[in-house]
């Protein structure tokens, strides 16, 4: 068997680390080529220690001079390099099998579509590429030849729902409909007067999942399926009207698919993203992956029950802008972001994510562009906007 060789962006953080799971669970089949973070110096230290990755990169020069210093006192061979650029060179260097693409947010969008356009197998989690960019990464990934494979736990659900080989083309798959699960997150029951006075804290307590701080709060806030019903749309040429989203406070079906003939496939499991990362890195094959099986007889009832846009208005936000087109979805990605670090900071209320998404979608000139530096532009300009309604 040969050995694949791995770039991980976002390596320190929730889908790195269980990336790194796995891969450390098959040295015969994977080898880490390039480790790369923002600035948690210590742990990718760590990191590169352990799996010996060709480079090592860092966006912070600060950071990036530490670890090159640890390194070298500890007679490693891993190259440090530093900023963004170095991003996209460790993600389309002819030498790298496939990239996993789990920076968080926005930032995450370059170096993932350097990978797309350079025609590498994409394991993509930062569904913000999609949601900014859903329009020219689709075409990157099609014109390069690029492999794309979600690991998104619902997206990759669904693409393990959907025909081998699905095309785009749902009606000659007979499919009626893509059936996104929510869990509902940590404030499902919460009444509007609650939602006024929950924490960061509070928010990052999801009942079912362990992740990054950023979509921990879209999930309670239900920006996060927002999100995914726009991810949806760009990864499996679904319209708005043929994504439904259903509150599963359990977790265990990851995402279902209608078809015409009555059948519904649908995907379980543990919640634990080692199973959509295994299956990712090795489709189309299947690994084993560190999680626990599931056990039907001790994890009692499956429920479910409709999504309330009233106290979770993201929700509906993200299907109008998906419906709009254009930069809309950009526009509420940046929004969104600065309103999500605003409340991490405590320096805003739950409550005022969605209201200053909506400021922000109606301040902004949306247009129905879908050139790079236009989304850019408006993501930029977005950004400046919410941060100047935010208190210091
Ligand atoms: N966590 C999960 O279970 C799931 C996550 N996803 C998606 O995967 C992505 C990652 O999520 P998650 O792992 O939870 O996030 P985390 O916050 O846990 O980790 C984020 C990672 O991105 C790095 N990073 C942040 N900003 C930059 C930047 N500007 N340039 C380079 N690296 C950067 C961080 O580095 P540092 O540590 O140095 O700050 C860290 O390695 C998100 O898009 C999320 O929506 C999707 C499904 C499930
Ligand atoms: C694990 C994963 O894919 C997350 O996106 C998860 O879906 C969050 O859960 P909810 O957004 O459904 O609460
Ligand atoms: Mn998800």
């Amino acid at each position: 068997m040969t050995i694949q060789l791995i770039t991980v962006l976002g390596a320190t953080g929730s889908i790195g680390t269980n990336t790194l799971d796995v891969v450390a669970m098959h040295p015969q089949r994977y080898r880490v080529f390039a480790l790369a973070a923002h600035s948690q110096v210590d742990k990718l230290f760590a990191q590169c220690l352990q799996h010996k990755p060709r480079y090592a990169v860092l966006i912070d020069p600060q950071a990036a001079s530490r670890l090159r210093k640890l390194l070298a006192e500890a007679g490693s061979d891993t190259q440090v390099l530093q900023g963004e650029a170095a991003l996209a060179e460790v993600s389309t260097a002819s030498e790298v099998d496939m990239v996993m693409a789990a920076i968080v947010g926005a930032a995450g969008l370059r170096p993932t579509l350097a990978a797309a356009r350079a025609g590498k197998r994409i394991l993509l989690a930062n569904k913000e590429s999609l949601v900014v960019a859903g329009d020219l990464f689709m075409h990157a990934v099609r014109e390069s030849g690029a492999t794309l494979l979600p690991v998104d736990s619902e997206h990759n659900a669904l693409f393990q729902a959907l025909p081998a080989g699905f095309d785009g083309d749902l009606a000659a798959a007979g499919v009626v409909e893509l059936i996104l699960t929510a869990s509902g997150g940590p404030f499902r029951h919460h009444t509007l007067e609650q939602l006024q006075h929950v924490t960061a804290e509070d928010a990052c307590k999801h009942p079912n999942w362990v992740m990054g701080r950023k979509i921990s709060v879209d999930s309670a806030s239900l920006m996060n399926k927002g999100l995914e019903v726009i991810e949806a749309h760009w990864l499996f040429n679904t319209p708005a009207e043929q994504i439904k989203v259903v509150v599963h406070p359990q977790s265990v079906i990851h995402s279902m698919v209608r078809y015409h003939d009555g059948s519904i496939l649908a995907q379980l499991g543990s919640p634990d993203m080692r199973t959509p990362i295994a299956y990712a890195m090795a489709w189309p094959q299947r690994i084993a992956a560190p999680v626990q099986a599931l056990d039907f007889l001790t994890m009692g009832a499956l429920t479910f029950e409709a999504p309330d846009l009233q106290r979770f208005p993201c929700l509906k936000l993200a299907f109008d802008c998906l419906k709009a087109g254009g930069d809309a979805s950009a526009v509420m990605n940046a929004a969104n972001e600065v309103a999500v670090a605003s409340f991490l900071a405590g320096r805003i209320g739950f409550l005022q994510i969605p209201q200053l998404i909506e400021r922000a979608l109606s301040h902004s000139d949306l247009s129905l562009s879908s050139d790079l530096d236009c989304l850019l532009a408006k993501d930029a300009a977005a950004r400046a906007l919410v941060s100047g309604w935010v208190p210091a």
